[in-house]
């Protein structure tokens, strides 16, 4: 019988997968990020201790199959920091991630799941480990099509923004495409997890802007099939729905000055 034999990986070999590996320097970016926020963008939350957040986030994933990713292997960093945005503060988005950040770089007072501590720490990152190792995979980490959904990646936005949506509160917006054929998507995050977790005694009006590229030719709207598809979940689920299509100029300001908060919608 020949008995098969799980060879010890050294700590310098991991699972080769087809995503791309853990960004450089992870530890050290979610701990100056953790920092930057709390110091300077939202200093209410200055008490909050950084290190454990850092260690919490790590010990999440690492030694772990990265393919077997659970909400629950993130519960402890989750203890550490729960999303309070004001009510009528929340701007969720889909396929417009750049415009809808415009949006609350020019709105402060709104927030989209970036402007949260753990959007914030996590945008943009990569993270990955092996089963075996206390090594983060620098060189691949699975992709979530080709190797598998369940990767502590998707996991990790699944469950942040399952949680942002049921803090939302009163009027919420979402910033979708209207220059793609679909501006609303079932499997998309937003409409796979944050439509389904708005809290209808919390939420009592779900505001959707659906915006326009003036140089690309608009392929849906407020009328259009996907926002009525949108409109329908929503109103089944007792939340006020109202859409406004927004046609962006995306000339540039003759003056150079700053767009207003209702421009940013509306121009690049
Ligand atoms: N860096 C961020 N990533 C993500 C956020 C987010 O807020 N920040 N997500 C999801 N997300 C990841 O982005 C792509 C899909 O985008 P994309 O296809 O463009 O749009 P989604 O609706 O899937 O996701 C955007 C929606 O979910 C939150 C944010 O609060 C927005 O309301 C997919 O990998 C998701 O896991």
């Amino acid at each position: 019988v020949v008995v098969g034999v799980r060879m010890w990986r050294h700590s310098s070999e991991h699972m080769k997968w087809n995503g791309t590996g853990s960004t450089a320097h992870f530890q050290e970016i979610v701990l100056e990020r953790c920092y930057n926020y709390t110091q300077l963008v939202q200093p209410e939350l200055r008490d909050r201790d950084c290190q454990k957040i850092r260690e919490a986030f790590r010990n999440a994933f690492i030694s772990k199959d990265p393919c077997s990713a659970t909400e629950e292997d993130y519960h402890p960093l989750m203890k550490l920091v729960n999303p309070t945005v004001p009510c009528d503060k929340t701007v969720f988005w889909s396929k417009t991630k750049e415009l809808a950040h415009q949006y609350t770089k020019v709105q402060r007072e709104l927030f989209t799941l970036e402007d949260t501590l753990l959007g914030y720490i996590a945008d943009d990152l990569n993270w990955c480990g092996d089963t075996g190792s206390y090594e983060m995979n620098y060189q691949s980490c699975p992709h979530w099509k080709k190797d598998c959904s369940n990767n502590f990646v998707s996991v990790f936005w699944d469950l942040v923004s399952k949680r942002f949506a049921e803090n939302a509160c009163g009027v919420v917006q979402v910033v979708l495409n209207g220059s793609i054929s679909n501006a609303f998507d079932r499997k998309s995050t937003f409409g796979r997890v944050e439509v389904h977790n708005l809290n209808p005694m919390k939420v009592h009006t779900l505001q959707a802007w659906v915006i326009h590229d003036l140089g690309k030719f608009p392929s849906d709207s407020c009328s259009g099939s996907s926002i009525n598809d949108l409109k329908w979940i929503i109103m089944q689920r007792n939340i006020k729905f109202t859409c406004q299509d927004n046609y962006r100029d995306c000339g540039p300001f003759a003056d150079g000055r700053q767009p207003s908060p209702r421009e940013s919608m509306t121009s690049c």
